[in-house]
């Protein structure tokens, strides 16, 4: 497999800056053909919309999706020592078993939407720093876990959903959001796995000391004090997809301040993706609000692991097989009013 294209953070951050664009011919076919279809305009709603920017970002006006990824990164974190959720650590590697042998949610989730699904755990013995007292990470650690996402992803797939699994994150993922895009630590923070009011005020609390022991806002200096490896490694995946116009479906809160990162680092680096679901996690509408994504679904599935993800991969299939295999007016001798 060839290395990462970057070794330093600037040159990742100059990789962001020439990410390209959605094929415009082909977007502007999809958009004709989309208007002589068996229906009323409109009609699909947003699966329209969705197959016409699906068709852009393939650079085929009439595609299919055959080949979704789904990609489960795993990390610790060091902060769980400060009693951050209602799980102990050990649950992330006992879970990257769970999905290896084929038992979680999201496995079920791949199968039945026909997804190929890869786990890749991120040094789960060695977790990252407790944010409160040092930087999340190093240069090196972020450069190498941002490099552990870019090579995972199958250059040829059609489709890539990323999911994460790591007690404590819905933490850091908190202290990114609000380092990102201000407001209060509170605003910002939920109940992830469950932890009950007294376990919410604490994460609030620590939430806060991240932010005032971590003064920088440059997004990739959020992600290194403050976000985790599997954090990091999302970030890699979904911007190797933009490099390869693979189009994105994006998860819950944790997935979501990974992609903010990106999003905050270079306009347009968030284009190639769609928001799977509103998570029930308290700030994940917020944030998709911040990054200017409208769900797909609203179920109020909090799980992660990119299970509501996975379930929109339906939804796109669904927006894409009619727009491809739908008859148009003058094919079906259908009046076109
Ligand atoms: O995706 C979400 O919105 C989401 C919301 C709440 C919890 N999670 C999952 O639960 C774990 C983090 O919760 P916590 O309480 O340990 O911070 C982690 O493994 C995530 O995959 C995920
Ligand atoms: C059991 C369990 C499964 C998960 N999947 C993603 N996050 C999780 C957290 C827990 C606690």
């Amino acid at each position: 497999m060839m290395p990462a294209p970057f070794s330093t953070l600037s040159d990742f951050r100059a990789l962001l800056q020439a990410l390209p664009r959605p094929d415009a011919e082909a977007e502007a076919a999809a958009r004709a053909r989309n208007g002589q279809l068996t229906k009323p305009p409109g009609a699909l709603g947003r699966l329209e919309d969705l197959a016409i920017w699906y068709a852009g970002w393939r650079g085929v006006a009439r595609p299919s999706l055959l080949r979704p990824q789904v990609i489960v990164f795993a990390g610790n974190h060091g902060v769980t020592a400060r009693g951050v959720s209602a799980f102990p650590a050990e649950v992330t590697v006992q879970m990257v078993a769970n999905f290896r042998a084929g038992g979680a949610a999201v496995n079920q989730l791949a199968k039945a939407f026909g997804a190929s699904m890869s786990v890749h755990e991120l040094e789960l013995e060695r977790p990252t720093a407790d944010f409160t007292t040092a930087p999340a990470m190093s240069e090196a650690e972020l450069l190498a876990a941002l490099a552990v996402g870019w090579q995972a992803v199958d250059v040829e797939a059609d489709l890539l959903v990323v999911g994460e699994m790591g007690i404590g994150n819905t933490t850091p993922a908190a202290a990114m959001a609000c380092a990102l895009f201000g407001g209060t630590a509170g605003e910002w923070t939920g109940r992830g796995t469950g932890v009950d009011d007294a376990g919410l005020a604490l994460k609030t609390q620590v939430v806060a000391e991240g932010l005032a022991r971590h003064p920088s806002r440059d997004p990739l200096e959020v992600l290194r004090c403050l976000g985790g490896r599997e954090i990091a490694a999302m970030a890699g995946a979904i911007a190797r997809a933009h490099a390869e116009r693979i189009p994105v479906i994006l998860d819950g809160f944790i997935c979501t301040a990974a992609a903010a990162v990106l999003a905050l680092s270079a306009s347009g680096a968030l284009d190639h993706c769609v928001a799977g679901h509103a998570s029930a996690e308290g700030a994940h509408r917020a944030l998709l609000s911040k990054l200017g994504k409208a769900p797909l679904l609203d179920l109020g599935l909090r799980l992660g692991e990119g299970s509501g993800a996975a379930l929109a991969i339906g939804v796109l299939k669904g927006a894409i097989a009619c727009h491809s295999g739908m008859a148009t007016f003058a094919e079906a001798g259908v009046s076109d009013g």
